[in-house]
């Protein structure tokens, strides 16, 4: 049911590794296919990162395929799941029985035992993310309206930027997802600059409203000794505890950050001074 395994990576495989190892190891693309559903597994906090693009018709969540002792019961039988809108188009999801509209940057959050979970909506792309629970927390939409969005940078340096938590604990309850959308202001080109490490959480990003001829340089790696990869409209990275997250793109975009791990604290993070970058 995964279309890839994504394995943890250790930072001493950042020495010497070649352009195609490190898209390999970390660069997550095709998510989005009209009429499917893709998920891939990530064994970085056991992410499940996928899309689903209805293009028509309804689209379920499917049920677990292995071990033998769980095929069959729902994938969110011991999971939790956000959901996010990157579409144009409106979209619905309906989660046992209720039905709930999502509109472009609109996010859901679905708990931990919700058996039967579709999507549909001409033009909706849902962004899916799921980790590991240990309990329920209640089905909630969020809407930028719901949180209390903060700017970033500055247009002087690029980085010009509104920061949305749409789950975090203040705004909407989850037992490890946390996930929030950064919008970048015409102009400006950098995310998370200056940026940080969390030893705590990985996390993962994904780079949507590029056009298809732009380019997000994203760079990863123990803030000594960086690499960078080469993204495009809805590429995604899967980012090491260990590793900085942080990008340029060829023109403004938004992206999605999700993480999970020990804590819920967005705060929890160590900022790296630029002159410690190499
Ligand atoms: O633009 C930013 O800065 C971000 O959105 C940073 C992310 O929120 C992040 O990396 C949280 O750990
Ligand atoms: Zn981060």
């Amino acid at each position: 049911m995964f279309t890839r395994t994504y394995h943890a990576a250790h930072p001493e495989m950042m020495a010497g590794v070649s352009n195609e190892a490190l898209r390999d190891r970390h660069l997550v693309s095709g998510l989005f296919r009209d009429g499917e559903i893709v998920l891939t597994y990530s064994h970085g906090e056991r992410f499940v990162i996928g899309g689903a693009v209805p293009a028509g018709k309804a689209l379920a969540l499917p049920a677990q395929d292995a071990p033998a002792s769980v095929a069959g019961h729902p994938l969110l039988e011991r999971r939790e799941l956000g959901v996010v809108n990157i579409g144009a188009g409106a979209g619905l999801v309906t989660v046992d029985g209720e039905a709930i509209p999502l509109a472009k940057y609109e996010a859901l959050y679905v708990p931990m035992g919700s058996r039967e979970v579709t999507f549909a909506g001409d033009g909706a792309r849902f962004y899916l993310l799921s980790v590991p629970a240990h309990a329920p927390f209640p089905l909630r939409k969020v809407t930028a309206a719901d949180t209390s969005p903060f700017r970033r940078g500055a247009l002087e340096t690029s980085n010009q930027r509104t920061i949305c938590q749409l789950i975090l604990p203040h705004v909407c309850q989850s037992a490890a997802l946390c996930l929030g959308l950064t919008r970048l202001d015409p102009g400006s080109v950098w995310n998370t600059m200056p940026p940080h490490v969390h030893e705590r959480r990985s996390e993962i990003y994904l780079y949507f409203d590029l056009e298809a001829e732009d380019r997000v340089f994203h760079y990863m790696g123990q803030p000594d000794d960086l690499r960078h990869l080469v993204m495009q409209n809805e590429d995604v990275v899967i980012s090491p505890p260990w590793s900085v997250h942080m990008g340029a793109g060829t023109r403004n975009y938004s992206f999605i950050w999700a993480m999970a791990g020990e804590n819920l604290d967005y705060e929890d993070m160590d900022v790296i001074d630029l002159c410690q970058l190499r």
